[in-house]
């Protein structure tokens, strides 16, 4: 008979990467499997600002939401371990790129354009898709931010696979690299 591998988790899986990649879907299914807390920072802003994402941008500007996420992700990081998803730019911010590294494992959702554009194409709540032509900016954000995901501990290629494969895959990365 085989018995599954009872794993408890040292410190914290934060997921990074592109909007629509599945942060927030597979965090769920993520922290299920491991049986531990589901956390999504950009939640968890809205929480202790007690405004949306959307309006924080429009009315204190995105400086003032970076700030206000590097507090929250700091906080969720000093916290029992547990999955993180994080906003788009979490990890691109220098000092909130720091704080993930130093204290959770950061993994990166990879994903295409192809992949992303069409779940992202009809959302009206992410502020930096309003800005123009949504494709023409996700290409540009893919180009800018992708070699900084490429900093993560570790990296999970999402094309063309199911939500739970890539649970799978991300233990499998995780044990092989950090558990065994
Ligand atoms: N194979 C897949 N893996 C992940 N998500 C998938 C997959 N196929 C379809 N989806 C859908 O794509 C969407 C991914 O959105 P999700 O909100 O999880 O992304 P996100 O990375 O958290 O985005 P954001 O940065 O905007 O919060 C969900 O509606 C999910 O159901
Ligand atoms: O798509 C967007 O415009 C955003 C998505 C969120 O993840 C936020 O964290 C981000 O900064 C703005
Ligand atoms: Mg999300």
């Amino acid at each position: 008979m085989t018995t599954a591998r009872l794993i408890i988790l040292p410190k914290t899986i934060t997921l990074v990467g592109m909007m629509g990649v599945g942060k927030t879907s597979v965090g769920r299914k993520l922290a299920k499997q491991l049986s531990v807390m589901f956390r999504d920072s950009d939640q968890e802003v809205e929480s202790a600002a007690g405004q949306t994402v959307s309006n924080i941008y429009e009315w204190y500007g995105e400086q003032a939401f970076k700030d206000t996420e590097r507090r929250v992700i700091s906080r969720l990081l000093s916290e029992r371990p547990h999955i993180l998803s994080t906003g788009v730019e979490a990890f691109i911010d220098p000092e909130t790129r720091r704080i993930i590294k130093e204290n959770s494992y950061s993994v990166w959702l990879n994903a295409s354009l192809d992949t992303i554009y069409p779940r992202v194409a009809h959302r009206s709540h992410r502020p930096q898709l309003e800005k123009g032509n949504k494709q023409e900016i996700l290409e540009q954000l893919i180009n800018e931010y992708y070699p900084i995901y490429a900093e993560a501990d570790i990296q999970i290629e999402c094309d063309h696979q199911s939500a739970d494969l890539t649970v799978d895959k991300i233990i499998d990365e995780l044990e092989t690299r950090f558990w065994k």
